[in-house]
Protein backbone atom coordinates (compact mmCIF):
# COMPACT_ATOMS: atom_id res chain seq x y z
CA UNK A 1 0.00 0.00 0.00
CA UNK A 2 1.57 3.51 -1.04
CA UNK A 3 0.20 6.08 1.75
CA UNK A 4 1.76 9.29 0.71
CA UNK A 5 2.93 12.17 3.48
CA UNK A 6 -0.97 13.01 4.49
CA UNK A 7 -1.69 9.85 5.13
CA UNK A 8 -3.53 9.22 1.93
CA UNK A 9 -3.40 5.56 0.09
CA UNK A 10 -2.07 6.63 -3.37
CA UNK A 11 -2.11 2.86 -4.56
CA UNK A 12 -2.52 -0.68 -3.90
CA UNK A 13 0.06 -3.43 -5.45
CA UNK A 14 -1.65 -6.56 -3.70
CA UNK A 15 0.64 -8.78 -5.79
CA UNK A 16 3.90 -6.65 -5.72
CA UNK A 17 7.09 -8.37 -5.10
CA UNK A 18 8.60 -5.16 -3.16
CA UNK A 19 7.72 -1.80 -1.92
CA UNK A 20 10.98 -1.25 -3.81
CA UNK A 21 9.20 -2.73 -7.14
CA UNK A 22 5.87 -1.06 -5.97
CA UNK A 23 6.94 2.43 -5.68
CA UNK A 24 9.34 2.53 -8.81
CA UNK A 25 5.84 1.30 -10.76
CA UNK A 26 4.33 4.46 -9.64
CA UNK A 27 7.24 6.63 -10.33
CA UNK A 28 7.72 7.77 -6.22
CA UNK A 29 11.09 8.86 -6.11
CA UNK A 30 13.44 6.89 -3.51
CA UNK A 31 12.82 8.21 0.33
CA UNK A 32 10.06 10.37 -0.31
CA UNK A 33 7.40 7.66 0.30
CA UNK A 34 6.61 4.98 2.83
CA UNK A 35 5.05 1.78 1.88
CA UNK A 36 4.03 -0.65 4.12
CA UNK A 37 3.57 -4.39 3.45
CA UNK A 38 2.28 -7.36 5.60
CA UNK A 39 5.11 -10.04 6.30
CA UNK A 40 5.18 -12.55 3.70
CA UNK A 41 6.32 -15.32 5.99
CA UNK A 42 4.35 -14.82 8.44
CA UNK A 43 -0.11 -15.16 7.62
CA UNK A 44 -0.80 -11.66 7.96
CA UNK A 45 -3.26 -9.22 6.08
CA UNK A 46 -4.38 -5.73 6.90
CA UNK A 47 -7.56 -4.31 7.24
CA UNK A 48 -9.46 -1.03 8.04
CA UNK A 49 -8.97 0.55 11.26
CA UNK A 50 -12.11 -0.12 13.32
CA UNK A 51 -15.25 2.26 14.13
CA UNK A 52 -16.55 2.23 17.84
CA UNK A 53 -19.54 4.56 17.48
CA UNK A 54 -20.61 4.04 21.31
CA UNK A 55 -18.45 4.27 24.39
CA UNK A 56 -18.56 5.41 27.43
CA UNK A 57 -14.91 6.36 28.28
CA UNK A 58 -15.32 7.25 31.57
CA UNK A 59 -17.28 3.84 32.03
CA UNK A 60 -14.41 1.56 31.91
CA UNK A 61 -13.71 0.57 34.94
CA UNK A 62 -17.04 -1.39 35.59
CA UNK A 63 -16.32 -3.46 32.43
CA UNK A 64 -17.84 -6.79 33.43
CA UNK A 65 -19.59 -5.56 36.45
CA UNK A 66 -23.39 -5.24 35.98
CA UNK A 67 -24.88 -7.83 37.66
CA UNK A 68 -28.26 -8.60 37.05
CA UNK A 69 -29.20 -4.92 36.67
CA UNK A 70 -30.95 -3.43 33.87
CA UNK A 71 -30.63 -0.52 32.57
CA UNK A 72 -32.22 1.98 34.80
CA UNK A 73 -31.16 0.44 38.21
CA UNK A 74 -28.02 -0.48 36.34
CA UNK A 75 -27.58 3.73 36.07
CA UNK A 76 -28.57 4.50 39.57
CA UNK A 77 -26.26 1.95 41.24
CA UNK A 78 -23.43 1.18 39.08
CA UNK A 79 -22.87 4.72 36.26
CA UNK A 80 -23.80 7.16 37.91
CA UNK A 81 -21.49 7.25 41.59
CA UNK A 82 -18.69 6.22 39.07
CA UNK A 83 -19.04 8.70 37.06
CA UNK A 84 -18.76 11.43 39.52
CA UNK A 85 -15.90 10.50 40.76
CA UNK A 86 -14.54 11.89 37.64
CA UNK A 87 -14.88 15.75 39.03
CA UNK A 88 -11.02 14.65 40.27
CA UNK A 89 -8.75 14.79 37.51
CA UNK A 90 -6.39 12.20 38.45
CA UNK A 91 -9.14 9.61 38.42
CA UNK A 92 -9.71 11.05 34.35
CA UNK A 93 -6.16 10.71 33.92
CA UNK A 94 -5.79 7.50 34.92
CA UNK A 95 -8.94 5.92 33.45
CA UNK A 96 -8.97 7.55 29.95
CA UNK A 97 -4.74 7.19 28.91
CA UNK A 98 -6.07 3.36 29.97
CA UNK A 99 -9.58 3.42 27.93
CA UNK A 100 -7.43 5.27 24.91
CA UNK A 101 -4.36 2.96 24.90
CA UNK A 102 -6.82 -0.71 25.21
CA UNK A 103 -9.57 0.64 22.36
CA UNK A 104 -6.12 1.58 19.98
CA UNK A 105 -4.45 -1.75 20.62
CA UNK A 106 -7.82 -3.52 19.97
CA UNK A 107 -7.72 -1.33 16.23
CA UNK A 108 -9.90 1.16 17.09
CA UNK A 109 -8.89 4.10 14.90
CA UNK A 110 -11.92 6.33 15.25
CA UNK A 111 -14.35 6.35 18.77
CA UNK A 112 -16.64 8.25 19.59
CA UNK A 113 -16.81 8.73 22.70
CA UNK A 114 -19.17 10.08 26.04
CA UNK A 115 -17.03 11.46 28.95
CA UNK A 116 -19.18 12.84 31.99
CA UNK A 117 -20.74 16.30 33.21
CA UNK A 118 -17.07 17.41 34.18
CA UNK A 119 -15.68 20.11 31.97
CA UNK A 120 -11.97 19.82 32.91
CA UNK A 121 -11.99 15.94 32.81
CA UNK A 122 -13.76 15.76 29.24
CA UNK A 123 -11.26 18.25 27.78
CA UNK A 124 -8.64 16.18 29.40
CA UNK A 125 -9.75 13.09 26.97
CA UNK A 126 -9.45 15.33 24.02
CA UNK A 127 -5.91 16.05 24.86
CA UNK A 128 -4.92 12.35 25.42
CA UNK A 129 -6.48 10.97 22.42
CA UNK A 130 -4.79 14.01 20.40
CA UNK A 131 -1.66 12.76 21.71
CA UNK A 132 -1.97 9.26 21.18
CA UNK A 133 -3.20 9.73 17.92
CA UNK A 134 -6.68 8.22 18.21
CA UNK A 135 -9.32 9.90 16.33
CA UNK A 136 -12.08 10.22 18.47
CA UNK A 137 -15.45 12.40 19.07
CA UNK A 138 -15.53 14.26 22.34
CA UNK A 139 -18.72 14.37 24.02
CA UNK A 140 -19.54 16.39 27.27
CA UNK A 141 -23.05 14.19 28.86
CA UNK A 142 -25.71 16.70 29.17
CA UNK A 143 -28.02 15.94 31.93
CA UNK A 144 -29.98 18.94 33.19
CA UNK A 145 -33.18 16.58 34.70
CA UNK A 146 -34.23 13.77 36.57
CA UNK A 147 -30.70 12.59 37.42
CA UNK A 148 -29.45 12.71 41.12
CA UNK A 149 -28.41 15.57 42.97
CA UNK A 150 -24.74 14.55 42.92
CA UNK A 151 -24.13 14.08 39.41
CA UNK A 152 -25.92 16.26 37.26
CA UNK A 153 -26.15 19.75 35.59
CA UNK A 154 -27.60 21.77 38.11
CA UNK A 155 -29.26 24.31 35.96
CA UNK A 156 -29.68 24.72 32.41
CA UNK A 157 -27.69 27.77 31.53
CA UNK A 158 -24.62 25.54 33.68
CA UNK A 159 -24.83 22.68 30.54
CA UNK A 160 -25.33 25.32 27.56
CA UNK A 161 -21.85 26.86 29.40
CA UNK A 162 -19.54 23.80 29.76
CA UNK A 163 -20.72 22.56 26.50
CA UNK A 164 -19.36 25.67 24.87
CA UNK A 165 -16.06 25.40 27.03
CA UNK A 166 -15.52 22.34 26.01
CA UNK A 167 -16.47 23.42 22.55
CA UNK A 168 -13.74 25.96 22.66
CA UNK A 169 -11.16 23.55 23.93
CA UNK A 170 -11.57 21.17 21.29
CA UNK A 171 -11.16 23.80 18.69
CA UNK A 172 -8.23 25.56 19.93
CA UNK A 173 -6.43 21.71 20.44
CA UNK A 174 -7.11 20.77 17.00
CA UNK A 175 -9.03 23.88 14.72
CA UNK A 176 -9.89 21.79 11.85
CA UNK A 177 -11.25 18.59 14.03
CA UNK A 178 -8.99 16.52 11.90
CA UNK A 179 -8.45 13.97 14.63
CA UNK A 180 -10.20 15.42 17.61
CA UNK A 181 -13.54 16.42 17.19
CA UNK A 182 -16.83 17.89 19.80
CA UNK A 183 -19.92 15.86 19.86
CA UNK A 184 -23.07 17.33 21.41
CA UNK A 185 -23.79 14.65 24.04
CA UNK A 186 -27.80 15.00 25.05
CA UNK A 187 -27.09 11.61 27.27
CA UNK A 188 -30.80 10.52 26.72
CA UNK A 189 -33.97 12.35 26.58
CA UNK A 190 -34.26 10.63 29.85
CA UNK A 191 -32.39 12.94 31.44
CA UNK A 192 -32.33 16.31 29.59
CA UNK A 193 -34.92 19.37 29.60
CA UNK A 194 -36.76 19.86 26.28
CA UNK A 195 -35.13 23.36 26.63
CA UNK A 196 -31.69 21.82 26.78
CA UNK A 197 -32.05 19.48 24.21
CA UNK A 198 -33.30 22.07 21.90
CA UNK A 199 -30.82 24.32 22.61
CA UNK A 200 -28.29 21.40 21.64
CA UNK A 201 -30.33 21.09 18.22
CA UNK A 202 -29.79 24.71 17.35
CA UNK A 203 -26.30 24.76 18.60
CA UNK A 204 -26.17 22.05 16.43
CA UNK A 205 -27.60 23.60 13.04
CA UNK A 206 -25.63 26.46 13.49
CA UNK A 207 -22.32 25.13 13.89
CA UNK A 208 -22.45 21.64 12.27
CA UNK A 209 -20.90 19.54 15.09
CA UNK A 210 -22.63 16.10 15.34
CA UNK A 211 -24.83 14.77 17.64
CA UNK A 212 -24.60 11.62 20.03
CA UNK A 213 -27.45 9.82 22.30
CA UNK A 214 -29.33 6.90 23.24
CA UNK A 215 -32.71 5.72 21.57
CA UNK A 216 -35.49 2.99 22.64
CA UNK A 217 -32.45 0.74 24.75
CA UNK A 218 -35.44 -0.89 27.36
CA UNK A 219 -39.00 -0.56 27.44
CA UNK A 220 -38.79 0.99 30.95
CA UNK A 221 -36.86 3.88 29.57
CA UNK A 222 -38.93 3.91 26.41
CA UNK A 223 -41.99 4.51 29.10
CA UNK A 224 -40.18 7.39 31.04
CA UNK A 225 -39.53 9.42 28.16
CA UNK A 226 -43.18 8.81 26.61
CA UNK A 227 -44.35 10.24 30.02
CA UNK A 228 -41.45 12.64 30.18
CA UNK A 229 -41.84 14.55 27.05
CA UNK A 230 -46.05 14.92 26.00
CA UNK A 231 -44.88 17.09 22.85
CA UNK A 232 -43.88 14.59 20.73
CA UNK A 233 -45.72 11.35 19.91
CA UNK A 234 -42.32 8.71 19.93
CA UNK A 235 -39.21 8.55 21.59
CA UNK A 236 -37.36 9.64 17.59
CA UNK A 237 -40.23 12.25 17.84
CA UNK A 238 -38.74 13.75 20.67
CA UNK A 239 -34.81 14.53 19.18
CA UNK A 240 -36.87 14.98 16.10
CA UNK A 241 -39.00 18.07 17.33
CA UNK A 242 -36.24 19.26 18.56
CA UNK A 243 -33.86 19.11 15.59
CA UNK A 244 -31.16 16.44 16.72
CA UNK A 245 -32.42 14.04 14.18
CA UNK A 246 -29.98 14.35 11.15
CA UNK A 247 -27.57 13.05 9.07
CA UNK A 248 -25.02 14.08 11.70
CA UNK A 249 -26.63 12.02 14.33
CA UNK A 250 -25.27 9.08 16.19
CA UNK A 251 -28.30 7.14 17.88
CA UNK A 252 -27.36 3.95 20.24
CA UNK A 253 -29.43 0.77 20.51
CA UNK A 254 -32.16 1.63 18.53
CA UNK A 255 -33.47 -2.03 20.31
CA UNK A 256 -37.41 -0.98 20.31
CA UNK A 257 -37.87 1.30 17.44
CA UNK A 258 -41.11 1.74 15.83
CA UNK A 259 -41.54 0.77 12.32
CA UNK A 260 -42.71 4.96 12.01
CA UNK A 261 -39.75 5.60 14.12
CA UNK A 262 -37.30 3.94 11.83
CA UNK A 263 -38.93 5.25 8.56
CA UNK A 264 -38.26 8.90 10.23
CA UNK A 265 -34.52 7.83 11.32
CA UNK A 266 -34.28 6.63 7.71
CA UNK A 267 -35.44 10.16 5.69
CA UNK A 268 -33.00 12.43 8.71
CA UNK A 269 -30.01 10.11 7.57
CA UNK A 270 -29.42 9.60 10.99
CA UNK A 271 -26.87 6.55 11.82
CA UNK A 272 -27.35 3.62 14.68
CA UNK A 273 -24.75 2.78 16.69
CA UNK A 274 -25.01 -1.38 17.52
CA UNK A 275 -24.23 -2.52 20.54
CA UNK A 276 -25.05 -6.11 20.71
CA UNK A 277 -22.70 -6.93 24.15
CA UNK A 278 -24.38 -4.41 25.77
CA UNK A 279 -27.91 -5.19 24.64
CA UNK A 280 -27.22 -8.83 25.96
CA UNK A 281 -25.33 -8.03 29.13
CA UNK A 282 -28.27 -5.34 30.21
CA UNK A 283 -31.18 -7.36 29.00
CA UNK A 284 -32.00 -4.79 26.96
CA UNK A 285 -32.96 -6.61 23.63
CA UNK A 286 -31.97 -7.48 19.74
CA UNK A 287 -31.39 -5.06 17.57
CA UNK A 288 -33.12 -5.61 14.09
CA UNK A 289 -30.26 -4.56 12.53
CA UNK A 290 -31.12 -6.62 8.74
CA UNK A 291 -34.53 -4.51 9.49
CA UNK A 292 -32.70 -0.81 9.70
CA UNK A 293 -29.95 -1.54 6.56
CA UNK A 294 -33.57 -2.55 4.97
CA UNK A 295 -34.86 0.49 5.35
CA UNK A 296 -31.85 2.77 4.25
CA UNK A 297 -30.74 3.33 7.92
CA UNK A 298 -26.91 3.97 7.90
CA UNK A 299 -25.65 1.27 11.44
CA UNK A 300 -22.21 0.96 12.84
CA UNK A 301 -20.94 -0.70 15.74
CA UNK A 302 -20.89 -0.06 19.32
CA UNK A 303 -19.39 -1.28 22.73
CA UNK A 304 -21.40 0.59 25.06
CA UNK A 305 -18.59 0.36 27.71
CA UNK A 306 -19.34 -0.46 30.15
CA UNK A 307 -23.22 -1.58 29.36
CA UNK A 308 -21.10 -3.58 26.56
CA UNK A 309 -18.14 -5.57 29.10
CA UNK A 310 -15.58 -5.72 26.20
CA UNK A 311 -13.33 -2.76 24.74
CA UNK A 312 -13.19 -4.93 21.80
CA UNK A 313 -14.99 -4.13 18.39
CA UNK A 314 -13.66 -8.01 16.85
CA UNK A 315 -15.42 -9.04 20.22
CA UNK A 316 -18.24 -6.67 19.35
CA UNK A 317 -17.99 -7.90 15.66
CA UNK A 318 -18.89 -11.55 16.84
CA UNK A 319 -21.66 -10.48 19.27
CA UNK A 320 -23.27 -9.22 16.58
CA UNK A 321 -23.62 -11.88 14.38
CA UNK A 322 -24.78 -13.88 17.38
CA UNK A 323 -27.14 -11.60 18.49
CA UNK A 324 -28.19 -11.79 14.84
CA UNK A 325 -28.34 -15.56 15.02
CA UNK A 326 -30.85 -15.33 18.23
CA UNK A 327 -33.12 -13.33 15.92
CA UNK A 328 -33.25 -16.06 13.35
CA UNK A 329 -33.74 -18.40 15.62
CA UNK A 330 -37.54 -16.83 16.44
CA UNK A 331 -38.41 -17.79 13.20
CA UNK A 332 -37.17 -15.28 10.86
CA UNK A 333 -33.69 -16.54 9.14
CA UNK A 334 -33.51 -12.94 7.40
CA UNK A 335 -32.27 -11.68 10.25
CA UNK A 336 -28.93 -13.65 10.13
CA UNK A 337 -25.34 -11.28 9.58
CA UNK A 338 -22.73 -13.05 7.93
CA UNK A 339 -19.32 -12.35 8.80
CA UNK A 340 -19.01 -10.42 5.85
CA UNK A 341 -21.73 -8.02 7.09
CA UNK A 342 -20.48 -7.63 10.80
CA UNK A 343 -16.94 -6.83 9.57
CA UNK A 344 -18.62 -4.30 7.35
CA UNK A 345 -20.49 -2.89 10.30
CA UNK A 346 -17.39 -2.43 11.90
CA UNK A 347 -15.71 -0.53 9.61
CA UNK A 348 -17.61 1.23 6.71
CA UNK A 349 -20.86 1.34 8.72
CA UNK A 350 -18.84 2.88 11.49
CA UNK A 351 -17.82 5.38 9.07
CA UNK A 352 -21.01 6.13 7.43
CA UNK A 353 -22.70 6.88 11.30
CA UNK A 354 -20.06 8.79 11.82
CA UNK A 355 -20.15 10.83 8.88
CA UNK A 356 -16.68 9.51 7.81
CA UNK A 357 -17.25 7.85 5.00
CA UNK A 358 -15.76 10.39 2.40
CA UNK A 359 -12.56 9.71 3.76
CA UNK A 360 -12.01 6.57 5.73
CA UNK A 361 -13.54 3.15 6.04
CA UNK A 362 -11.55 1.40 3.60
CA UNK A 363 -8.47 1.13 1.57
CA UNK A 364 -9.80 2.61 -1.73
CA UNK A 365 -6.95 5.09 -2.73
CA UNK A 366 -7.62 8.62 -2.06
CA UNK A 367 -8.53 7.26 1.93
CA UNK A 368 -6.68 7.66 4.84
CA UNK A 369 -4.62 5.17 5.89
CA UNK A 370 -6.18 4.16 9.27
CA UNK A 371 -5.13 0.87 9.67
CA UNK A 372 -4.54 -2.71 11.30
CA UNK A 373 -1.49 -5.48 10.73
CA UNK A 374 -3.33 -8.47 11.94
CA UNK A 375 -0.44 -11.48 12.56
CA UNK A 376 -2.66 -14.83 13.17
CA UNK A 377 0.58 -16.50 13.76
CA UNK A 378 2.15 -13.92 16.10
CA UNK A 379 3.88 -14.85 19.62
CA UNK A 380 1.29 -15.92 21.73
CA UNK A 381 -1.54 -15.85 19.03
CA UNK A 382 -5.05 -17.39 20.55
CA UNK A 383 -5.48 -18.51 16.84
CA UNK A 384 -4.16 -21.82 16.01
CA UNK A 385 -3.49 -22.01 12.40
CA UNK A 386 -3.32 -25.86 10.33
CA UNK A 387 -2.39 -24.64 7.10
CA UNK A 388 -3.31 -27.52 5.25
CA UNK A 389 -7.59 -27.08 6.64
CA UNK A 390 -7.29 -23.32 5.24
CA UNK A 391 -8.39 -22.89 1.50
CA UNK A 392 -9.33 -19.17 1.43
CA UNK A 393 -8.62 -16.17 2.86
CA UNK A 394 -12.30 -15.85 4.15
CA UNK A 395 -11.66 -18.77 6.03
CA UNK A 396 -8.57 -16.94 7.95
CA UNK A 397 -10.78 -13.57 8.81
CA UNK A 398 -13.02 -15.87 9.87
CA UNK A 399 -10.35 -17.60 12.20
CA UNK A 400 -9.94 -13.71 13.47
CA UNK A 401 -13.37 -12.94 13.79
CA UNK A 402 -13.77 -16.12 16.10
CA UNK A 403 -10.63 -16.50 17.80
CA UNK A 404 -8.76 -14.06 17.70
CA UNK A 405 -8.00 -10.66 19.78
CA UNK A 406 -5.69 -7.90 20.65
CA UNK A 407 -2.98 -9.95 20.16
CA UNK A 408 -3.14 -10.15 16.68
CA UNK A 409 -3.10 -6.55 16.45
CA UNK A 410 0.30 -6.31 15.66
CA UNK A 411 0.84 -2.51 14.15
CA UNK A 412 -2.19 0.25 13.60
CA UNK A 413 -2.12 3.17 11.66
CA UNK A 414 -4.16 6.73 12.05
CA UNK A 415 -3.80 8.95 9.19
CA UNK A 416 -0.40 7.43 8.04
CA UNK A 417 1.52 7.26 11.62
CA UNK A 418 2.20 4.09 13.60
CA UNK A 419 0.20 4.80 16.68
CA UNK A 420 -0.50 1.05 18.89
CA UNK A 421 0.40 -2.54 18.18
CA UNK A 422 2.27 -5.18 19.94
CA UNK A 423 5.09 -4.90 17.56
CA UNK A 424 5.35 -0.81 18.68
CA UNK A 425 4.91 -1.50 22.20
CA UNK A 426 6.99 -4.15 22.74
N1 LIG B 1 -26.08 1.80 27.81
C1 LIG B 1 -26.28 3.01 28.34
N2 LIG B 1 -27.48 3.57 28.17
C2 LIG B 1 -27.66 4.79 28.70
N3 LIG B 1 -28.74 5.58 28.67
C3 LIG B 1 -28.41 6.71 29.33
N4 LIG B 1 -27.17 6.65 29.81
C4 LIG B 1 -26.68 5.48 29.41
C5 LIG B 1 -25.41 4.84 29.59
O1 LIG B 1 -24.49 5.36 30.20
N5 LIG B 1 -25.27 3.61 29.03
ZN1 LIG C 1 -24.32 4.10 26.08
Amino acid sequence: VGVDEDGTIEFLDPNTRSAEASAEKHSWPVGSYSVVSSDPASVSFFFPGFFDTHIHASQYPNVGLFGKTTLLDWLNSYTFPLESSFADLKVADNVYSRVIARTLGNGTTTAAYYATVHTAGTNLLADLALKAGQRAFIGRCCMDANSPDYYCDKTLEDAQKATLEVIEHITKIDPNHDIVCPILTPRFAASCSKELLCWLGKLSTNTNLPVQTHISENMLEVELVKSMHTFADSYAGVYDKCGLLHDQTILAHAVHLTDDERALIAKRGSGIAHCPASNSALTSGETRVKWLLDAGVKVGLGTDVSGGFTPSILHTARQALLVSRHLSMEGDESHKLSIEEVLHLATVGGAEVCGLSNKLGNFLPGKKWDAQLITLDCKNSPVDIFPWELKTHEDLVAKWLFNGDDRNVTKVWVDGKLVAGTAFTS
